[in-house]
């Protein structure tokens, strides 16, 4: 029996799952690593810890499953996007920390950007707004930054990857021939890939002044790029998909029309747009689903930047709570929000303001609120904020949603969840199978070496597992929305 790995570098944490051909989760092992802050609105990760997390789930995953490499079909990688990491092509190490894609240090360096041409000006290109969010800037910073880092750069000796490419250069033989590859979806969020010709755009190139030669080849999603070194030694690498793209994929959602919803450390909710690459006009982004066979599925993506990490926030930094799920009990001890409202605009606005003069607030209090309160409206902003994607995405595509899909760690949440069901107004659906998006990367591995034959073998692995209906009156729901609204408008214009 055959089986096939995927592996989930995500935000917080990195992830090894080994699937069995009906999609089931043989052997899984996780493993965190340290979140750098050294500065308010800096986020960074070490990239030799991740990648040594990597190997460490890799090991315990196969431990799990009790199987060896030879008992894998391909491995496919799956990844926290647009985070960006420089390395040596001599020896791997990294000029500095990875900068995540929640950190806003290059906000300056946006404005300047903007100055010519505004927030939109390569929208048409890339299907991206000019944002904090996206690698260019970052990698524009880190050359800036980093003494001797630009010449090196044009010299040849320095790499650019997103963490993606950065595990597969080390696990393809890093220093001794690792191929410096990325997929579409990845290279799709540094701001520098033009949608049109699926390859770095030139111009781009020269305005963010980045050397061509430290960029990865743009491959599909699904093919065998080559075999492993090392500890997968010769176990086909056949997958590379974004995490918010690979959880598409293994929600199945290959239909014009079909959307899910990721509730993790941001929410990332992804509407399959089929052939159709559409602008949006109302603050969602351009992006590839997925990229099997020669062009890629569309979508348009509504990314929010800070949910389940509002509630890490919670216990971390409030200390109201001492587990993630302990704000489910918390939150449900008040029958309301007691009229409170937490807009946690901690890298300003992603989707759909893109304000990154934005920060957060907590507003409507009293001396009758309390931590539960807070709690709540925490939960709440999770739900608020999904609302005003799905609005976005309605406008732009006229589709309405009849039902979403959702996923993620934060799923787990029931109170959650019917409040997304009552403040949406359409049901919420759990699949079965809840680790989407590791299950999407192997889908997209094995279906390039042939152990799954096509997409549609793949939907029958899908099935519901827990729906929850609207129950809220739709006055209600507007009259909560729109103090929502009115919260949302303090935030704004706050940072100079
Ligand atoms: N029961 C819960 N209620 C609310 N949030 C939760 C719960 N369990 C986990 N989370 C949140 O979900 C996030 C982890 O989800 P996950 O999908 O693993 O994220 P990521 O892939 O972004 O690292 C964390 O930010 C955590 O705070
Ligand atoms: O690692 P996650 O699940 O927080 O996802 C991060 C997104 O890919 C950022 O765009």
């Amino acid at each position: 029996m055959q089986y096939i790995a995927a592996l989930d570098q995500g935000t917080t944490s990195t992830r090894c799952m080994v699937f069995d051909h009906n999609g089931n989760v043989v052997g899984v092992d996780q493993r965190e690593h340290t979140q750098i802050f050294p500065q308010p609105g800096w986020v960074e990760h070490n990239p030799a810890e991740i990648w040594q997390r990597t190997q460490g789930v890799i090991a315990g995953a196969l431990a799990a499953a009790n199987i060896e490499k030879s008992d894998l079909a391909a491995l496919g990688i799956t990844n926290q996007r647009e985070t960006t990491v420089i390395w040596d092509r001599h020896t791997g190490k990294a000029i500095y920390n990875a900068l995540v894609w929640q950190d806003t240090r290059t906000d300056a360096l946006v404005r300047q950007f903007a100055a010519d041409g505004g927030q939109d000006r390569f929208r048409a290109q890339t299907g991206l707004p000019l944002a904090t969010y996206f690698s260019a800037t970052k990698i524009r910073w880190l050359l800036d930054q980093v003494e001797g880092a630009q010449a090196a750069a044009e010299a040849g000796d320095l790499l650019f990857g997103t963490i993606d490419c950065f595990v597969a250069w080390w696990l393809t033989g890093g220093p001794h021939g690792g191929l410096h590859i990325t997929d579409t979806t990845n290279a799709s969020r540094t701001l520098l890939l033009n949608l049109t010709t699926g390859d770095w755009d030139a111009e781009l190139l020269e305005i963010f002044r980045i050397p061509r030669s430290m960029l990865p080849n743009v491959r599909s999603s699904s093919e065998v790029y080559g075999t492993c070194r090392g500890q997968l030694d010769g176990v086909p690498l056949a997958g590379i998909l974004g995490d918010q793209q690979a959880a598409t994929v293994g929600q199945v959602c290959f239909e014009v029309g079909e959307a899910k919803n990721t509730y993790g450390t941001g929410n990332f909710m992804l509407l399959n747009t089929g052939e159709r690459l559409v602008q949006s006009r109302h603050g969602l982004i351009t992006t590839p689903a997925y990229h099997f066979g020669k062009q890629p599925t569309w979508a348009l993506e509504g990314s929010i930047a800070v949910t389940g990490s509002l509630v890490q926030w919670l216990r971390d930094n409030l200390g109201i709570i001492h587990s993630a799920a302990e704000v489910e009990p918390l939150a449900a001890s008040v029958a309301d929000n007691g009229g409170v409202y937490l807009v946690p605009a901690f890298s300003g606005l992603f989707a759909p303001h893109w304000r990154s003069d934005a920060r957060g607030v907590l507003v409507g209090l009293t001396r009758y609120a309390n931590k539960a309160h807070i709690a709540r409206a925490a939960l709440e902003a999770t739900a608020y904020q999904t609302r005003e994607v799905v609005s976005a995405m309605a406008q732009d595509s006229g589709v309405e949603l009849t039902a979403l899909k959702v996923d993620g760690g934060m799923v787990a949440n029931e109170l959650l969840m019917q409040f997304q069901a009552d403040i949406l107004g359409v049901p919420v659906v759990r699949p079965k199978v809840a680790e989407t998006t590791a299950l999407g990367a192997a889908y997209a591995a094995g279906l390039a070496v042939g152990y799954w034959a096509n997409p549609a073998e793949l939907r029958a692995n899908w099935s519901e597992s827990k729906r929850w209906e609207p129950q809220m009156s739709s006055d209600q729901r507007d009259s909560l929305y729109a103090q929502w609204n009115k919260a949302v408008q303090r935030t704004l214009n706050w940072q100079e």
